[in-house]
Parts: C-alpha cells; structure tokens; sequence
C-alpha cells in the first residue's frame, strides 16, 4: 500500500539525546535544518568551479555544476507541484499518505537537486575513468598487485574473498557513490536519512561483480554507494522501509529534473561557446528528429521556439529568445509528462521497484528529450575543443594520482604512525605528501580506522581500503582548476 508517510523521516545517524516533538511544524523545522547544513556547506560552494561540459572555463556565462543544480531544482520543485497539483484534483492525496507532506516534499526534492552533483571529480566523466583506469592499472589484475595488503596469499580464501571485493570497490569510483560518501562521512552532516535517501540515485554497492538480475537492470546500472557507506546505507533503508536494490520513489524525481535541465542547458552552452549557431541547431534538430507534422511536439516546442525568435523586432537577442521560448516549450511539456509517469506507476515508484527513469519511454516527449540528448552528443562532445581538455582533465588526474600513489605503497603501521605524529623521518616525501591532505578527509580515515581491531588479521586490508579511499576522497574533491594548477605545481610546470 502506498503511504509517503512511511518515507518521510526526519531520523538522522546521530540522534539527539532527547526525544523530538513530531507535530507538523516541528517537522517542517527538521527538514529546514537539512536546507541550511546543505546549503552552508562547502560541497555546494565548490560546484562553482566544477565542470558541466565545458572544462577550465572561465566564461560565467556557461555553466558550471552550482548553475546547473540551481536550474534542476526549479525544475525538481516544478514536478513536485505538477504532482500535488493532479493528485489533488484526483483527491488522491490522502489515499497516498501525501496530504500533509507537500513541503517537506518540495523540500527534500529541491535539496536533493542542488546536491545531485556534488560527488563528481574534477572533468566529470574523465575524472571517473582516470581514477578507475589509475586503479585498475594497480590493483585490477588478479592476486598480482603491488600493494602487498591487497595481493592474494595461498589459503586465505576468506581473506582473498575481502580482497577482491575491496579491490573491485575502488576500481569503481562513481560520482554518486562519492556523494552519498561526501555527506555522510566526509563532511558529516548528519542530514536526515530521507534526505540522504533523494540521492541514492542507484543501488548496486560498487563492489558488485555477479550479473544483475533483469528487474534491477536500471536501478544497478551504476555504483550507488561503497563498502565504506554499506552499513549507513542499511540502516537508511530499513528506516525508510525500503527493500534492498529498490530506489527511493522522490529520486525518481530528482533525475527526471535533471534530464530536463541539462539537455536544454548543453545546447545553450554550446551557441554560447561558438560551437554551433542557432541556425545550425535548428537544422541538427529537425534532422534528428525527421518528418514533421503539424501540431507534433517538434512543431509546437521547437518550431515555435525558433520563429518567435525570428519573428522577435530585436535580431541582437534571437539566441537568447530562441532559448528562452525553447526552455519554456520543452518545460511545459516534459514537465506535466514526469508528473504523468510518477502518477501513473505510483505503486511501483512508491515500492522503488520503477526499473526506468520517469522520462524514458515511447511518448513523444522522451523522443524530444532524446534528440536534444542526440545533438549534444553528436555536435558538442566530440567537439575538438572539449576533447582536447578532456584529455588533458584525464591526464591531470592520472598524474595527481601517481604523485600521491607512494602514500598508498608505505606498510600500514608506518602509514598510521605519520598520520598521528603527522611526519615519519623514514617518509620524507610521504610526510610532505601526507601534509597536503586536507583535515576533514583525514578525519574520516580516521573514524574508520577507529572501528577496526588491529590485532585483526583483515586489519590490513581495511586500513589499506581507507588509505586508498581517503587518496580517492582528495583528488575527486578538488574543483577542476585547483587541480589543473596542483598538478602544474608539482609538476615544476611553470
Ligand atoms: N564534456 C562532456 N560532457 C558530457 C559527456 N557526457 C555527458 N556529458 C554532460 C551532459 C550533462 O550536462 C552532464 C551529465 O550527463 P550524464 O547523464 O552522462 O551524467 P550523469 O553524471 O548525470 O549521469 P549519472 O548521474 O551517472 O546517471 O554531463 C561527455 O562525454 N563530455
Ligand atoms: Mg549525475
């Protein structure tokens, strides 16, 4: 039975020591609480200098992940409403438990939008593969790693099993994954777990190796979550009444704003950027999309963006029109088609078992949506001058990670003693390596060595597993020109 009460918790991993009052407002005021910790913290602030297609750019005009998050949750909030707006017409809001929860709603979807990004290494995709290229090179190859706590020992089949599951975790470092990891035990915001749970956007752990089942074959396609977050992520869906691998049902909402959002902005992005003109992406357009008929989405959204555009007596502001009336077009339509889908397979999204996004199917809309995805893909990726950055963005991390890798070669005992004494007259260069690692990833590190025993014969491997997270943790959490310029440095470049 679909009741959104059983959803909404205002629990949190650390609980206060008295009892909370759960009237209605004083619920609104836990969910206030998880608006200010989000947005006070340095997460979000560093998505100003982060990446959406373009790397290293200095326009303001362009833009950057805070930009973008800022315009997925307009739209985030803007599906909320559409689905209040129609299950209350239905008067289907308290058959859903919903009746009560519209704030709260819009609150946690709007929050959850803002942050959806902020797992993402610097040069997005390319800062994924450089770290799981940059760890599979050195740990990937069965039993024969460099690093002794993670290489296979004859008769430790126990031991070996830990080991490849560990090993499989860090070659998958995954922008979400790194999200969940950057709430809860980097910065330790202590967020509310129906917060935490908006972005859980998959559910395969990043360890997984055995095939997926199909009914999961969406909801797994990505890492959602590491080892390190396992237990976290546990207790967040037994408190949400959630079943294993299922999502939870605002997320879908999340990523329905966010496939909205960015595939107009892209396009915009690249006129802006002398990629192409709007003249150009109107013919890319109508070619992806094919025969036209009159009143069709093609017709009423882009073609009618396009000639009021013309048609505007200012031709100095034909781009900006164009994508104003574009954005307001494609809004209107994909917007009432997310709330459609939610509402339509409201069981099914409600239980987390909806194994697709909201905006993936054969209706009209989500062939509009797919051929501004198409375009992009077509004329913007692969255009010579992102490609060219990009290669360098994969190169700078590959390289940040080889000059931090003689941390991860040090054996642990050694590796623990320069991090309580913070230098080892043994590790001259690791010592100034060491002192480059900001506090708080250190901290986290050492809450999860806390929790081990170290007469424990895995003692090792966990504290390598750390180790290597905590390198992992530095170099995703650097802003593209921070590691642009780090990597000069200790490069000597300039
Ligand atoms: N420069 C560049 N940008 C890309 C490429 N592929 C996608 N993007 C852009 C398009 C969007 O603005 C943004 C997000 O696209 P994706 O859906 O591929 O990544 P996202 O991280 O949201 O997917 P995920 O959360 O992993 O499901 O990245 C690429 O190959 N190069
Ligand atoms: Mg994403």
């Amino acid at each position: 039975m679909v009741d959104f009460h059983k959803k909404i918790s205002y629990q949190r991993q650390t609980k206060p020591t008295k009892d909370l009052p759960n009237d209605s407002y004083s619920l609104i005021r836990y969910f206030e609480s998880d608006r200010g910790r989000i947005l006070n913290s340095a997460a979000i602030r560093r998505l100003q200098q982060k990446t959406q297609v373009f790397p290293l750019e200095r326009n303001a005009v362009v833009r950057s992940r805070l930009t973008h998050s800022l315009e997925v949750q307009q739209v985030g909030r803007y599906i909320v409403k559409e689905i209040y707006q129609r299950l209350s017409n239905n008067h289907q809001l308290i058959a859903y438990g919903l009746e009560d929860l519209a704030v709260i709603v819009e609150s946690l979807v709007e929050m959850a939008c803002l942050m959806h990004d902020i797992g993402n290494p610097p040069f997005g995709h390319f800062g994924e593969i450089a770290i799981n290229n940059w760890f599979n090179n050195k740990l990937g190859v069965e039993g024969s790693t460099q690093y002794t706590a993670l290489s296979y020992q004859p008769e430790q089949l126990q031991l070996n099993a830990l080991r490849r599951k560990i090993r499989q975790d860090l070659c998958n470092f995954d922008g979400n994954a790194q999200a969940i990891r950057l709430v809860q035990s980097i910065l330790k915001l202590n967020l509310t777990y129906s917060q935490i749970a908006c972005i859980l956007k998959y559910t395969k752990p990043a360890y997984w190796f055995e095939p997926i089942a199909d009914k999961y074959r969406y909801l797994m396609k990505k890492p959602g979550y590491y080892l390190s977050e396992e237990p976290f992520v546990k207790t967040l869906m037994t408190t949400l009444d959630m079943v294993p691998f299922h999502r939870y049902p605002l997320t879908y909402i999340v990523e329905a704003a966010d496939d909205i959002s960015y595939c107009i902005a892209d396009l915009e992005d690249a006129v802006e950027k002398r990629i192409f003109t709007v003249d150009q992406l109107y013919q890319y357009l109508w070619q992806e999309w094919g025969q036209v008929k009159k009143g069709d989405l093609f017709d009423s959204v882009i073609k009618a963006a396009y000639q009021s555009a013309m048609n505007n007596e200012n031709r100095g502001m034909v781009v900006d029109q164009f994508f104003m009336y574009l954005r307001v077009n494609t809004i209107n339509s994909l917007v009432p088609h997310a709330a459609e889908r939610f509402i339509e397979n409201i069981e099914s999204v409600y239980a987390g078992s909806f194994n697709q996004a909201l905006l993936e199917d054969r209706d009209a809309e989500c062939r509009l949506l797919e051929i501004f995805k198409r375009v992009a893909i077509k004329y913007i990726f692969n255009h010579d001058s992102i490609e060219i950055i990009e290669l360098q963005g994969y190169r700078i991390i590959s390289g940040l990670l080889d000059i931090y890798s003689p941390l991860l070669q040090m054996p642990s005992r050694d590796f623990l003693k320069l991090i309580k004494k913070d230098s080892h007259s043994d590790y001259m260069i690791e010592t100034r390596l060491f002192h480059k690692l900001p506090e708080k990833h250190r901290q986290a590190y050492l809450n999860a060595i806390d929790e081990l025993n170290i007469y424990d014969l895995e003692f090792d491997i966990w504290e390598f597993y750390y180790r290597a997270r905590l390198i992992q943790d530095y170099i995703s959490g650097m802003t593209d020109h921070f590691a642009y310029d780090e990597y000069r440095k200790l490069m000597v470049c300039d």
